[in-house]
């Protein structure tokens, strides 16, 4: 008998590099035998030393994939990922429901680790009023919480308020990751409304980390599409990050990529 097909769908931006972006959530897809497919909101012109450029996609470009893969293919789990302006975030969430999507992973990408914006500033409350209700899981990091909720996040008790505040304007599994805060050990946060949960593990020094947020919520997609419940999604997803950016590949003479086959090597 044939091996079942998981499917999974990302709409998100390029990444020319190859580190983050539409490349990285479907070689992490790929990793993890499921299949990838794609709807590319934005092209950006990026490689391990910053963004270069942005050209957002046509609507009706995006509209155009995004239907083309439901109607045919029925991804078993979606991620969303850059989604740029408050025109390409009304059209996903429109779409989502009309697909009647529900184990959708959303990133809120914002700024590439340069500091390249990802998503316009007039974008914020568009992003926040439409994505967050639709949201099964969503993955900020620190500073992106601190703009989704209004607040400074400086103790690991304000991340914990945080993920409250969040999990209250309509999300179902808020994961605080932890990359952004200071110390060797790190911490990712699961809120699921009644209780929290960590992942800690060790920080690795390295400068090699483009792409860690797009990779690590492309793990837990991946997951979902196989059926995993959220938390069992997040323990693959921890290991799978965590060995990408110890074996990272010192490629480029900036910001590397991780390496999404350490895990199988
Ligand atoms: N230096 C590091 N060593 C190990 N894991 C890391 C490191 N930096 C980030 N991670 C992990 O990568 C994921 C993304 O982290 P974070 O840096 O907080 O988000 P983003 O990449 O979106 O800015 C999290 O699971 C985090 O724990
Ligand atoms: C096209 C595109 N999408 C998302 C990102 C941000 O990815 P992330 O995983 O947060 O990694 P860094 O940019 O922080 O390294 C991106 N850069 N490009």
């Amino acid at each position: 008998m044939r091996d079942m097909v998981y499917k999974a769908l990302t709409i998100a931006g390029s990444d020319s590099g190859g580190g983050a972006g539409i490349q990285a959530d479907l070689k992490t897809f790929h990793q993890f035998r499921v299949f990838g497919m794609s709807a590319i909101t934005a092209v950006t012109a990026q490689n391990t030393l910053g963004v270069q450029a942005v050209y957002p996609l046509p609507l009706e470009a995006i509209e155009k994939q995004i239907d083309s893969v439901a109607v045919d293919l029925s991804p078993d789990a979606v991620k969303t990922g850059m989604l740029f302006s408050h025109e390409i975030i009304e059209l996903v969430a429109q779409k989502t429901a009309q697909y009647r999507w529900t184990r959708i992973v959303v990133d809120p990408v914002m700024v590439a680790k340069g500091g390249a914006p990802l998503l316009k500033q007039e974008a914020i409350e568009a992003f926040k009023r439409h994505m967050l209700p639709l949201a099964y899981v969503l993955t900020p990091n620190i500073p992106e919480a601190e703009v989704l909720t209004n607040m400074r996040i400086e103790t690991f008790e304000d991340r914990k308020e945080a993920a409250k505040k969040l999990h209250h304007l309509g999300v179902r599994y808020v994961v605080m990751k932890g990359g952004h805060a200071e110390g060797s050990e790190l911490v990712d946060l699961l809120y699921d409304g009644e209780r929290f949960y960590e992942w800690k593990s060790e920080r690795i020094e390295t400068k090699h980390t483009h792409g860690t947020g797009c990779t690590f919520a492309a793990a837990i997609t991946a997951q979902l599409a196989k059926g995993k419940t959220i938390y069992e999604a997040i323990d693959i997803a921890k290991r799978f990050i965590q060995a990408a950016v110890e074996q990272a590949l010192h490629i480029g003479s900036g910001h590397g990529p991780t390496n999404h086959w350490a895990l199988y090597e």
